[in-house]
């Protein structure tokens, strides 16, 4: 087994967004092991950059050494290289060992605020482009290359083919962060064959891009010492930028940091929320005859959301495909536990959590007298709404019901409540939905509720 293993050569940002954290959050999502040549210490917050410490010359090239020696570096990449003796210092060591280049041509903080010394500018041209595989300038770094103003996905083609020629990276990918329109459009061009491609996502409307250009040059990095083809490390790293900046985090006064971890943390919490499922369906099943009495006509459903951060909409909770149906009056799930499915039991997970984020599970079931008495008794929290109350406009507009109902009955008792229910109106039947923090507590409470009932129904 071979464990791809990438080098960040880069500044500290101390506001964690940018620079060597960005790029090692970015290389561990890509399952990559990280390593670091720090180049500066910068004092920086999501608002700007208060002083910079470059560090030496020779200590930059020594850490690069030191890691390829010992370790091993399958690829790297650079980010903010201040200075002249610097570059000098990184493109010997990169051409000593000869490992793939990605180059970030880092020039501004996304406050505006210069990383680079000015005379600096023309070793980055001279000395660190024409030794990088891929060199990923955003659009105002492409206007110093290229010598003139890059505004429309025109000018950064023209721009691409220009620093291609005459910088000689092999790759140029003029980025579109800084270009307007509904999508951010990156330009990619390949020096060899004088080929285009171009790499789209919608834009996010979100100012939390601070690291953007760090991660996505991170990214392409890893995908290079995994292995990767070029074409195929550029674009996991757009994947990868998309839901970065998608799930970036509001912190600071300024622009807040992208989120690589999220590239992450995303498989990891539908896993979870699938195991959960999984735990509950299982408890279902033991209990097949005693739930099978109360599925109502429309069938059960039961569901769970991802944590709060990453849940968005009705696809960030997982439920049952064709629902808990009564089969033979058994309560049986039709199918595995799957995101998407369910926009019933997600209205009303979605909405309780805007009111108690810790909520994230639900059950609905038939409505019984029985159960609400017998939940009275345990002392849970129930609440109701009227679904006869439900004023035209909110009937009028599609799915906005099961919202209004959640919020009529969690502001009525100041709470997300263990139990919501409504009686019903003309076409809909009325029912009990059973709220939890997890699947596996909505199953227990409706057991410790159903087994009340029966205990009672026997004396
Ligand atoms: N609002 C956005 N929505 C979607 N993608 C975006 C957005 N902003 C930037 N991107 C994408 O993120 C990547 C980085 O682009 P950008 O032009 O922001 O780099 P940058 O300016 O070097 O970043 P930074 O200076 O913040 O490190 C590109 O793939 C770009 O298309
Ligand atoms: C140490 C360091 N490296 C790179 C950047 C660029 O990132 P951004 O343009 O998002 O501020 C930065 N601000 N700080």
């Amino acid at each position: 087994m071979r464990i791809p293993r990438a080098l960040t050569i880069a500044g500290l940002d101390s506001g964690g967004g940018a620079g060597i954290t960005a790029d090692l959050k970015t290389f561990h999502a890509l399952g990559v092991y990280g390593m670091v040549a720090l180049t500066a210490v910068t004092a920086q917050n999501t608002l700007g950059v208060r002083a910079v410490q470059e560090i030496d010359p020779s200590i930059v090239e020594t850490q690069i050494n030191a890691v390829a020696e010992d370790i091993g570096v399958d690829a790297a990449k650079t980010g903010m290289l201040s200075s002249s003796p610097i570059m000098e210092a990184v493109a010997r060591a990169v051409k000593r060992w000869g490992f793939p280049l990605v180059v970030d041509p880092v020039m501004y903080a996304k406050s505006g605020d210069p990383l680079i010394r000015p005379e600096a500018m023309e070793t980055l041209k001279r000395v660190i482009i024409p030794i990088a595989k891929v060199v990923t300038p955003n659009a105002p770094e492409a206007s110093h290359l290229a010598g003139f103003r890059v505004e429309t996905l025109d000018d950064a083609r023209r721009a691409a083919k220009v620093i291609a020629e005459e910088l000689h990276p092999e790759i140029v990918i003029v980025k579109g962060g800084h270009l307007t329109g509904n999508e951010s459009i990156d330009i990619v061009y390949f020096r060899d064959t004088g080929e285009y491609r171009e790499l789209r996502a919608p834009r996010i409307d979100t100012k939390n891009t601070h690291g953007t250009g760090c991660s996505f040059s991170a990214a392409i990095a890893a995908g290079l010492a995994r292995g990767l083809s070029p074409w195929d490390a550029i674009k996991l790293a757009k994947e990868l930028i998309t839901t970065a900046i998608k799930y970036s985090l509001p912190l600071g006064h300024g622009h807040g940091p992208v989120n690589p971890m999220a590239w992450l943390e995303l498989r990891a919490y539908r896993a979870d929320v699938i195991d959960e499922m999984n735990k509950a369906l299982s408890m279902i099943e033991e209990n097949a005859d005693l739930i099978g009495k109360y599925i109502p006509e429309v069938q059960s459903n039961l569901g769970y959301a991802l944590p709060a951060f990453y849940a968005r909409d009705l696809n960030d909770v997982a439920a049952i495909p064709g629902r808990i149906v009564r089969y033979m009056g058994k309560a049986k799930p039709s199918g595995p536990p799957t995101f998407g499915v369910s926009s019933h039991v997600a209205s009303y997970i979605l909405t309780a959590m805007k009111y108690d984020s810790e909520v994230r599970s639900a059950m609905n079931i038939k409505y019984d007298d029985r159960i609400i008495e017998a939940a009275k008794e345990l002392g849970y929290v129930i609440s109701s709404y009227d679904r006869r109350q439900e004023p035209p406009e909110v009937k009028a507009r599609e799915g906005a019901s099961i919202p209004w109902g959640t919020e009529q009955a969690i502001k009525s008792v100041g709470r997300v409540p263990d139990i919501i229910y409504h009686l019903g109106d003309w076409g809909k039947e009325p029912e009990i939905v059973v709220l939890g923090k997890s699947p596996v507590e909505v199953v227990s409470k409706l057991l410790a509720v159903l087994r009340r009932i029966d205990e009672k129904s026997r004396f």
